[in-house]
């Protein structure tokens, strides 16, 4: 093992190369102007890398801060090389967290370790629910205005940890934390469009409850265009929809989970909530927030994102027989799902 002085100056030289020098910065590196400060935390990782690419090519954003425990200067040096408008800067490690927080308008979290085959996103919770605390408590500190994007799993009860921290904090502000669950949402266009035979870009498929098998309901009474499916291609369509996670781990064989339609989905949700805060109407986009849907305290449907984050929740709408049976089943397993984040911090 190094000492703990030598490990700091190896992470001081490394955090000096991620930046211009002084007299250099802020000079001409200027980004979009008038664009938006988003922070990702996690940024090294099978998410954070192809997220930071894609936030990097985002009009919108003019200062792109990139966190993580560890490789954020060679990930930074890397995207900020691209002639896309946002600045770049890289951050290194707990003591830079302020650092990477301070004046954010948006932070995404993909921060944690993913599944290996076999394993639930519950079984992760031991890990992640440590790292999102810590995180948020940073947020708390430094940007407690910010806009947080929860993705690191299990989104069910990490949502819940992250606004017991901020309650904690005094900060707490419910429309501003909002799980990520366009993922669901983005397989099911997918899914549908498949069997309709349409381009997954016409297809709008509500995906409500939460993020883990039963949880993630698929409203396929409600899919635009309108249409009607067989009974079987409601269960093929249910259970590809709830299982698209596991698909892909079982696919990657214990090299991780979903990182590419993962960091896709993540900065097309990130996009609607910087089109929100610009002031954009009808930004309409489904998301795991505080709630009153349901008799839970959290849940996802359709949300409508504006200037101060979740503006209006949608109702469910009409639900058939079929998915009221869903409804049960999913508020059943969200309910411990959010007890055991709330207990995580509260204990
Ligand atoms: N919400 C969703 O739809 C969704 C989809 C896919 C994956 N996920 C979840 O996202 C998380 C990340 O997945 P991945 O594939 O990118 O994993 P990964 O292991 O490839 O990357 C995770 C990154 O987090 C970093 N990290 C660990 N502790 C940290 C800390 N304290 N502070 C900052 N960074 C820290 C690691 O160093 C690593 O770079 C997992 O929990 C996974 O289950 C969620
Ligand atoms: O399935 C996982 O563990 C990752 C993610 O939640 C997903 O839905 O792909």
């Amino acid at each position: 093992m190094q000492p703990s002085s030598q490990v700091n100056q190896r992470i001081a030289r490394l955090a000096a190369h991620l930046q211009p020098p002084n007299d250099l910065q802020n000079c001409r590196a200027k980004g979009a102007s008038g664009g938006f400060k988003v922070a990702i935390l996690g940024a090294a990782g099978g998410i954070g890398q192809p997220l930071a690419m894609l936030m990097k090519m985002n009009p919108l954003v003019s200062l792109l801060h990139l966190y993580d425990v560890v490789n954020t200067p060679g990930v930074t040096a890397d995207i900020s090389h691209m002639d896309a408008a946002a600045v770049v800067r890289g951050f290194l490690g707990q003591q830079q967290l302020e650092d990477a927080l301070t004046g954010m308008d948006l932070v995404v979290i993909p921060a944690g370790v993913p599944r290996k085959p076999g394993m639930t996103r519950d079984d992760l919770f031991n890990i992640n629910a440590g790292i999102v605390k810590t995180l948020c408590e940073g947020i708390a500190k430094c940007c407690p205005k910010a806009i947080v994007n929860v993705i690191s799993n299990p989104v069910n009860s990490t949502v819940p940890i992250a606004a017991e921290v901020f309650k904690k904090a005094g900060t707490y502000d419910p429309k501003r934390l909002m799980g990520v669950t366009m993922l669901d949402v983005v397989r099911a266009n997918t899914f549908v469009a498949e069997v309709l035979g349409l381009d997954p870009r016409e297809v709008d498929v509500p995906v409500v409850g939460g993020h883990a098998g039963v949880t993630i309901l698929p409203l396929l009474s409600q899919v635009k265009p309108s249409c009607s499916f067989t009974p079987k291609e409601i269960d093929y369509l249910t259970d590809r929809i709830q299982n698209g996670g596991t698909e892909v781990v079982e696919a990657k064989a214990g090299a991780g989970s979903a990182t590419l339609s993962m960091a896709y989905a993540a900065v097309k949700f990130a996009d609607a909530c910087l089109r929100g805060l610009r002031g954009d109407a009808g930004v309409v986009q489904c998301a795991y927030v505080a709630s009153e849907v349901t008799e839970l305290p959290f849940f996802a449907t359709k949300v409508r994102i504006g200037r101060s984050g979740v503006e209006e929740i949608y109702p469910l709408g009409p639900l058939n027989e079929y998915e009221r049976a869903g409804l049960e089943k999913a508020k059943k397993e969200l309910a411990g799902s959010i007890q055991k984040g709330v207990s995580f911090v509260r204990k």
